[in-house]
């Protein structure tokens, strides 16, 4: 273990500390903290009253002496009497003024922790949904889910917690001011029984921030798997291999049930520990009071109720860093998840607006996920209106090719122009919305069929949606689905068929009249009939609209109407078979 990990609050902790505080805006920080300053005042004021109303009380107010006399004398000079009533109203007000600021802080704590939770889950879908797209294929989508539910949660509550220690914190400040002025013996003794209940319950700390942390990695790992194992459960099912990954499953569940009573263990333990440390350290300063220095019975009454005060608060100043603790691992976590989409944005900065009215090409592009060149000096030119088919092994490029196409990946040498503009000089929010691109892998979301063509955009009519679904061929048996367009297709599409999902796909494609069309292996789970529609619907938009194809594809339905036929291989373009 590092030894800045043994520590009660690292300079890790203190860091990340600073990153929660400062989601919430200065101004109610301030207010926070400044509500629980003057709450820590007022009961000072209240409890320092206390010790000459002790004194009065007990003897004759003239004959009060040392802190007693000082304060009655500080009261006499405000015109306040030495009344043991006014004294009394005086502890009374502190305590209820206490109460009053700190009933306005913990609002605006309120307030802050929902923001806190809030804020976090803002920032994160906004920075997942305009990252780039190399970010989504490295990360495991199910880790957000519970970066997003618990963890922005957990958030909010550690910054519950920390306020609640300032808080603490803040009143023993002020407790032992009152012990300093009552006497420098007894804040001296009250440093020190703290001191040592701070050091000797450290370890149960730093064990529960250390559990809180293994439960918080486990937890999100175990969300990332089980989210790609019930993707693609159907497969595991039918070869009935899903029994390994429950085994799995329950081994890390084993782990986080450890953690879990690990870390409950050591809160509890650190909550009864510190009674006997202080009842040890209490009796034993009564018995010295008491016995050897002779001290009057009430003096002694009035600094055991200070040295408990303070003590008793440190405890619980210790206790709320230990809920800091177990819940700061959420915060570090979603936080760690939203710096990481932030760091993954896309560059859409706004550059000149595509005209496309010739021409798209690449010239001598290069390009390799890795060391490995996945794209080797590509030229290739797309007129408008051609019906490009794009043919080769698996393996060879083609995603690769149309992903640099749609801005996805930037080439590492040559250019990919669009009527002589680079692409990178080029607005690719308003190149995306030329393009209709149906993937290899379609998915559709758990909605309706209107739903998923018009993604919920309100500019695209029912006529739209409709003219849409004609297109792509899906009319027919989306008119027999019970609900007609308004069927809701399942989870990623799970009621239709391969097919009928690749169709809703092309329409969703469609609806927006693209001027580039990409489709990746699009038909491939349709009937040859059913391609042959789609096939001809589009060959007959690419000469009526001018709509550019680029289909990427082995069938000879495609082959046979594409204006191109381009063949890629180990990522270089063969020549090119033209049709008349
Ligand atoms: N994100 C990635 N990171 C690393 N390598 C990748 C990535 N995406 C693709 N590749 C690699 O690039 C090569 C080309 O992949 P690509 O998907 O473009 O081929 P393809 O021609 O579309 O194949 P298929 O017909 O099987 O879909 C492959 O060797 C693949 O392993």
């Amino acid at each position: 273990m590092k030894k800045e990990d043994r520590r009660p609050l690292s300079r890790e902790d203190l860091k990340s500390l600073r990153a929660l505080v400062g989601i919430i805006p200065l101004r109610r920080n301030l207010a926070v903290a400044g509500c629980v300053v003057l709450a820590s005042i007022f009961e000072g004021f209240g409890l320092a009253t206390l010790l000459p109303l002790i004194a009065v009380l007990g003897e004759d107010p003239s004959s009060a002496s040392g802190i007693s006399r000082s304060i009655l004398d500080a009261l006499g000079r405000i015109g306040l009497s030495h009344d043991p009533r006014v004294l009394l109203a005086i502890v009374v007000a502190g305590m209820l003024l206490k109460a009053v600021m700190m009933l306005v802080a913990l609002r605006q704590v309120g307030h802050a922790v929902a923001d806190v939770a809030n804020s976090l889950r803002t920032d994160l879908i906004g920075s997942l949904i305009h990252a780039r797209w190399s970010y989504y294929v490295r990360q495991p989508i199910g880790r957000l889910n519970s970066a997003l539910s618990s963890e922005a949660t957990k958030a909010g509550e550690a910054y519950n917690a920390a306020t609640q220690m300032l808080s603490q914190a803040l009143q023993a400040l002020v407790y032992l001011m009152v012990a300093l002025l009552a006497s420098w013996k007894l804040a001296l003794v009250a440093i020190l029984i703290s001191g040592v209940m701070i050091a000797s319950l450290n370890r149960l700390l730093v064990s529960a921030k250390q559990n809180a942390r293994t439960q918080m990695r486990m937890l999100r790992g175990l969300l990332a798997r089980l989210t790609d194992v019930l993707i693609g459960i159907k497969p595991m099912k039918a070869m009935s291999r899903q029994a390994r990954f429950s085994l799995l499953f329950q081994r890390d569940l084993a782990v986080m049930k450890k953690a879990s009573r690990r870390q409950v263990f050591a809160k509890h333990l650190n909550k009864v520990l510190q009674e006997p440390i202080l009842g040890i350290f209490l009796v034993a300063g009564l018995y010295v009071a008491l016995k050897t220095l002779q001290m009057p019975i009430g003096e002694v009454i009035m600094l055991s109720l200070l040295l408990v005060k303070i003590v008793s608060t440190v405890g619980k100043a210790q206790q709320e860093l230990h809920n800091l603790h177990s819940h700061g691992g959420g915060f570090e976590s979603v936080h760690g998840a939203i710096l990481e989409a932030r760091a993954a944005q896309e560059d859409l900065r706004a550059g000149k607006a595509p005209t496309f009215a010739q021409s798209v090409e690449f010239r001598d592009v290069v390009f390799g996920h890795a060391a490995h060149r996945t794209i080797d000096g590509v030229n290739l030119r797309i007129g408008v209106g051609d019906l490009i088919a794009l043919t080769g092994p698996s393996g060879a490029g083609k995603t690769t090719l149309i992903d640099l196409l749609l801005g996805f990946h930037r080439p590492q040498s040559g250019d990919i122009v669009v009527d002589g503009v680079p692409l990178g000089e080029i607005d690719l929010s308003q190149w995306r919305t030329m393009i209709g691109y149906v993937p290899q892998e379609l998915n559709l979301f758990h909605d309706t069929v209107a739903g998923n063509v018009s993604l919920g955009d309100p500019r695209f009519s029912d006529a739209d949606i409709e003219h849409a679904i004609r297109q792509a061929g899906a009319w027919d048996f989306v008119q027999r689905l019970p609900e007609g367009v308004q069927t809701v297709v399942g989870e990623r599409g799970g009621a239709l068929s391969g097919g009928q999902r690749q169709r809703i796909a092309l329409a969703r494609a469609l609806v927006h009249r693209p001027r580039l069309l990409i489709l990746d292996e699009a038909t491939s789970a349709l009937d040859p009939e059913s391609e042959a529609l789609i096939v001809r619907n589009v060959a007959d938009l690419a000469v009526s609209e001018r709509l550019t194809v680029i289909s990427v594809t082995h069938h000879p339905a495609w082959l046979a109407v594409a204006s191109r036929v381009e063949r890629l291989e180990k990522g270089r373009l063969l020549a090119s078979i033209r049709h008349s």
